[in-house]
Order: structure tokens, then C-alpha cells, then sequence
């Protein structure tokens, strides 16, 4: 699908759509609950599918109703297929401690993008708790048989949270505690914490310790009711396209949610841009901002739309601790940097990030590539209100893995666009 942006995005109110990381974990902890949980305003999305789909290959019963996802569980069962995770890596990355639990042999696989992202710190894990595994190619498809043992297991913090995520959600189940330790520093903590808290609603606790984990084996997730609230990094796209001149109302944010990517408001302020949160209800202001240094260790999935920022700001930008956007569905630091020189930005890479002399406009008629990867699209379309004509974007049905009715909520915001 190719978009063509005829008039970008102005004005209007939108309700942000529902947490992708929320609903991935919700649907989790209720899968190892006993009973019938209800996740209510979920996100529809290829990514929550992936995970829909893999917990139903493993026995649970995820039904769709008016009210929510219902999911009903009696533990989890040796799975009736592969594990398709599409091209999630959160779903892939959660759910192999997961499916360890019915203590049969499991097969992962996904699309190429993802065969292509680690998953080297669970074969550390694998290796010190005697699982048997077998890779097919890169990384996947990845055959595991074996039995998770309670224990210290030692991974890195720096590669992805997601595998200290996984890890957290089984570990609990064991029938003896286990600790966790970092050997590296832990990059993208607001996720970890996001997990700790989400366990904490189901039931679950997990005590922080120096380095790393401590987590009480012989627990029992409890079933429950949750509200999926906004989220964070689908509004970043929002709140700087109000920063650069639209006129919008975001509305079903929450603070204090564990939302990496509410370091978006910090970015942006300290760039000058001026952002009112109040009630769940965020308004940016049109804002002239001013180059700045963007460390995005802790909130990847942000680096394209702020790099658009910065491209648009006052002076020179350094992204920095950003080497892990090399490794998500698309190398993000060398796709934006390409598709933002095509629009005439001052642009270059580093080994871990981005150089960035801001320029006043960008240039139209520009032909832009998706890269395959959603932030791209959507960080692509918000760059269009700097431009003063049209601009393809190629191959933007990638929005499909996160935000689905992102072109639709552009109309909406009176943005016009044909599709070809
Ligand atoms: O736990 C999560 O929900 C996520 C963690 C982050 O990954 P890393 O920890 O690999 O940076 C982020 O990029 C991803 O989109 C979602
Ligand atoms: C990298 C992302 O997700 P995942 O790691 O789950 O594929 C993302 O949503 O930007």
C-alpha cells in the first residue's frame, strides 16, 4: 500500500489508541491466571494478535466480546502448532519462558524481520537451566524441550528488556525462587517496571535487587479486570505533530503507566516545546524548539519522530545510546536518516545514533520508503506538515503491526490522502 499525503494533519481531538506493551502484558498475566480475566480497550493490532494466536496455541481461550478480550485459563498447555510471532518481538521474546511452562518441546518461528532480531540471552538462560534447543537458521526458527528450573540466571541488560520481561512472567511459577542478574546495564527499564506493575495487579510480585531480580517462586497469578489505557508512544507521533503547527486535543493518556516513551514530554520541553498534560488530556502547542541531546537508551521506539523533530529544530541535535534501533523491524537510525535526506534534512549517522542540523522546511514531492517499519511510516506522515506539497510513502501498510487506523485517525485530524 503506497500513501500519498496531499495536506497534512491539522486540527482536531483524538482518543489515543489503547498501549500496545500494556495489551501484550495483560494478556499475559491473565493467560497464567486461573479463571476469566476480561482486558477491556485493548489494542487490535498485528503485533496483539501474534500474541493472541501464540497463547491460543498454547490452551487459552481468548474470546473478543463488547466488553473486552475475555481470556480463560487452566494453565499452560503444550501447544497444538508452531508459534508463529509474525514479526513482534515483543510477543516472541515474552512468550518462550511462557510456553516452557507446559514442559514440551516448542517451535518459534516469524517472518523474516524478526528471524533476523536476537535472541541470544534466552540461549545463555537455555544453557544454564540444561534446555535442549536447535536453531534453523539465524535465530529462528528456534526449537526448545525442557523444563524451567529455579535458579540465578545471568543475561545482559543492553540487548533487549524484552527478555527480562519474559523471564519475569514465568520465574514466579516455579516451585522455588530464582534470581535474575544483569550484567549489563538494563536499557528500556520503564518496560521492566511496566511488567513488575502489571504482575503486581495479577497477583504477582517481583522485588528489585542490586543488579538484577529476586523473584519468590510458588506464586499464583490471580485473575482480574483491566483498562487498557493510552499510549505513550503512539501519542509522541501526535504531540510533535502539534509542536510543528496542528491544532490537537489527545485525549486517554495516564501518567505514571511505566510508558517509556512518556519521556517524549521531557525531549520536547527541553527543547522548548511548550505541552500541557492536565486530566489525561494532553495539548501541544505550536512551538519554535531548539536543537538538543536525545539519549534514547531508555525509550528506543521514540528515536524516528523525534529525529523529524530535531531535523526541524533550531541549531544541532545529538541522538545518542541509540545502537539498539539497529535491531528492530528495521535499522531504524540508517532508515530515517535515508528518508529524511530525501526531504533535505541535515542528517548523518553515528555508530549509535544521529547528527542533526535543523532545517527550516522540508522539500515535497519526495517519493519515501517504509522500510517495512510502522515508526517509520508514521514518523514520515508527521514530517509531511513541513513540507509544502505532496509526498509519497511506499510500503506504509506496516502501520498494521502497531496502529492499524493511523491513516484513518490522519483524516480525521483533517489531514488529506489518496491511496494507490
Ligand atoms: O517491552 C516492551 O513492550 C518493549 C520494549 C522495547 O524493546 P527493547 O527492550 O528491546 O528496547 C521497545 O522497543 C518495544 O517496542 C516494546
Ligand atoms: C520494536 C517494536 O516492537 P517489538 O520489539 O515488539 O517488535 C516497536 O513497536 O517499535
Amino acid at each position: 500500500m503506497n500513501v500519498i499525503i496531499h495536506k497534512p494533519l491539522s486540527e482536531g481531538e483524538l482518543e489515543v489508541v489503547p498501549s500496545k506493551s500494556i495489551t501484550h502484558r495483560a494478556l499475559i498475566a491473565a493467560a497464567l491466571a486461573t479463571g476469566r480475566s476480561i482486558i477491556k480497550r485493548p489494542l487490535e493490532s498485528e503485533d496483539t494478535e501474534a500474541t493472541i494466536q501464540m497463547l491460543r496455541a498454547l490452551g487459552v481461550s481468548i474470546t473478543k466480546t463488547e466488553e473486552g478480550l475475555v481470556v480463560e485459563s487452566n494453565g499452560i498447555q503444550k501447544p497444538s502448532e508452531v508459534l508463529f510471532a509474525n514479526e513482534s518481538g515483543s510477543s516472541l521474546r515474552f512468550l518462550v519462558p511462557v510456553a516452557l511452562l507446559a514442559e514440551s518441546e516448542v517451535t518459534f518461528d516469524g517472518k523474516p524481520g524478526l528471524r533476523k532480531r536476537p535472541i541470544s540471552e534466552y540461549l545463555r538462560v537455555f544453557d544454564q537451566m540444561g534446555i535442549e534447543y536447535q536453531q534453523f537458521g539465524e535465530n529462528l526458527p528456534l526449537k526448545i524441550k525442557g523444563k524451567m528450573v529455579p535458579g540465578e540466571y545471568r543475561i545482559s541488560g543492553h540487548i533487549s528488556s524484552q527478555f527480562v520481561t519474559g523471564l519475569l512472567y514465568a520465574l514466579p511459577l516455579l516451585n522455588g525462587d530464582s534470581k535474575l542478574l544483569l550484567d549489563t546495564p538494563l536499557e528500556s527499564k520503564d518496560y521492566v517496571d511496566m511488567t513488575i506493575s502489571i504482575q503486581n495487579q495479577f497477583g504477582v510480585k517481583i522485588i528489585p535487587i542490586d543488579q538484577g531480580y529476586f523473584i519468590p517462586g510458588n506464586q499464583k497469578y490471580v485473575k482480574n479486570t483491566y483498562e487498557v489505557s493510552g499510549d505513550f508512544s503512539q501519542a509522541a507521533f501526535h504531540i510533535i505533530a502539534g509542536i510543528l503547527g496542528a491544532n490537537l486535543r489527545l485525549t486517554k493518556l495516564e501518567e505514571n503507566t511505566h510508558q517509556a516513551d512518556e519521556k517524549v514530554l521531557d525531549f520536547v520541553r527541553k527543547m522548548g516545546g511548550n505541552i500541557k498534560f492536565e486530566n489525561g488530556v494532553i495539548e501541544p502547542k505550536s512551538s519554535k524548539t531548539y536543537g538538543s541531546t536525545i539519549d534514547l537508551s531508555q525509550s528506543p521506539d521514540i528515536g524516528p519522530i523525534m529525529a523529524v523533530l530535531c531535523a526541524l529544530s533550531d541549531g544541532t541535535s545529538y541522538i545518542i545510546n541509540a545502537s539498539r534501533l539497529r535491531i528492530k523491524e528495521s535499522d531504524r537510525i540508517t532508515a530515517i536518516t535515508t528518508e529524511l535526506k530525501k526531504l533535505g534534512a541535515k542528517i548523518s549517522e553515528t555508530k549509535d545514533g544521529m547528527i542533526i542540523e535543523g532545517v527550516k522546511k522540508f522539500k515535497s514531492n519526495m517519493n519515501l520508503y517504509s522500510w517495512n517499519d510502522h515508526r517509520i511510516v508514521m514518523a514520515l506522515a508527521i514530517a509531511a506538515i513541513r513540507t509544502d506539497g505532496p509526498i509519497r510513502i511506499t510500503g506504509a501498510e506496516a502501520i498494521n503491526k502497531s496502529y492499524p487506523t493511523f491513516f484513518e485517525d490522519y483524516v480525521k485530524l483533517k489531514g488529506v490522502i489518496s491511496y494507490e
